[in-house]
């Protein structure tokens, strides 16, 4: 979800170039939102944070008129005659009344099918590895394994990649203090150490026929931040893929290494690397209003945040279509009621 503080800047933008002091600059604009859904990420927030910079905390807020949708197409879509159960069940996530003891819930099969490891979730998802790189780019683009936290995206997508046939490369980032004067304080061996959501990793390991996803945008609407594509060739300097979802998609295109300056550090450094990740696996966050055919939700490490569960298990049509791996039959389901009401 946007940032408060990003629409309330729209906001002064249309009210200056407009010269109408008048909410949006006296212009009509759609917003489209769901509270249940993850709120704004804000770096080292508290909850209170996260509830303050919404959209329902902002001035303009008053000036909203809504209007509520009330049929969840991405399930009403799907072949599954359990339909309406399954979308009532996902609301009661959303909202947090889904029968929980203390914020912990446990998932039943109307929701989904539990595995019981970690491996039986990735065969779930993916089937066979040896033959995952021969498979056509709808039936790669349709599928993905969810996880509350980087690290452990990380740990799948290398597991993932460990098993799929043909030699890897390794691209390894570049990593500077932007003043060189305090070099002496944050030495390089700390920079590349350094292994944050949204920046690359200083080790990005590919092969040929993997999925990767772009981290930032390149060049919109073909390559923006979170499209997804298939690596084509692996160049030392190039990376050529071809795009799997959106406007661009079949199309090739070559990605090069870019500077990147994080802005969530108290210190400014540069990393010079391919902006783009593996992601047989990827975060819950990043997954936010993907749809896909086939998910597999990893839940080693429960969610943290609110309404992380509720995007999770909301990316498919069908239960048959959403496998989850909780090792400890009760999982958490954050939902800040103060968000909702
Ligand atoms: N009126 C409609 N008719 C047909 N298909 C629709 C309609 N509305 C949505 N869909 C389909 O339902 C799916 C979800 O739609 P969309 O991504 O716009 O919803 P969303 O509210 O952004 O979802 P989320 O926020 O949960 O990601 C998509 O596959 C979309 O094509």
């Amino acid at each position: 979800m946007a940032h408060k503080k990003a629409i309330e800047a729209v906001d002064r933008t249309l009210r200056d170039i407009r010269h109408i002091d008048q909410p949006m600059g006296g212009i009509t604009v759609l917003f489209c939102g769901d509270f249940r859904q993850i709120l704004p990420v804000i770096p080292r927030g508290t909850r209170a944070d996260e509830v303050r910079y919404c959209l329902k905390r902002s001035s303009l807020w008053q000036h909203i008129i809504s209007m509520h949708l009330t049929t969840n197409m991405r399930v009403r879509l799907g072949d599954d005659p359990h339909a309406q159960q399954f979308s009532n069940l996902l609301l009661k996530i959303g909202e947090g009344s889904y029968p929980n003891d203390e914020g912990k819930v446990a998932l039943n099969d109307e929701l989904c099918c539990t595995v019981s490891s970690l491996q039986e979730l990735i065969f779930a998802v993916y089937g066979d590895l040896s033959s995952v790189t021969h498979q056509h780019n709808t039936w790669l683009c349709k599928r993905s394994i969810l996880t509350p936290w980087n690290d452990q995206a990380s740990v799948i997508n290398n597991e993932i990649l460990s098993h799929i046939q043909g030699e890897s490369r390794e691209y390894i980032s570049i990593n500077r203090m932007m003043d060189q004067e305090e070099s002496t304080n944050y030495p390089i061996e700390f920079l590349n150490s350094l292994n944050v959501s949204g920046l690359p990793s200083h080790i990005i390991k590919l092969k040929i026929g993997v999925p990767i996803i772009l981290l930032r945008n390149l060049s919109p609407p073909k390559l923006c931040n979170g499209t997804r594509l298939k690596v084509v060739n692996l160049q030392p300097n190039v990376i050529e893929a071809e795009i799997l979802i959106g406007c661009g998609a079949g199309e090739s295109v070559l990605i090069p290494r870019i500077p990147l300056i994080p802005n969530n550090f108290p210190f400014q450094f540069k990393r010079i690397q391919f902006p783009v990740a593996l992601c047989y696996a990827m975060t819950i966050n990043k997954a936010q209003g993907q749809t896909l055919g086939v998910a597999g939700v990893d839940l080693t490490a429960s969610c943290f945040s609110h309404g992380q569960l509720y995007v999770a298990l909301s990316r498919v049509s069908s239960p048959r279509n959403l496998h989850v791996h909780i090792p400890d039959e009760l999982t958490n389901n954050v939902v800040y009621a103060e968000a909702l009401n």
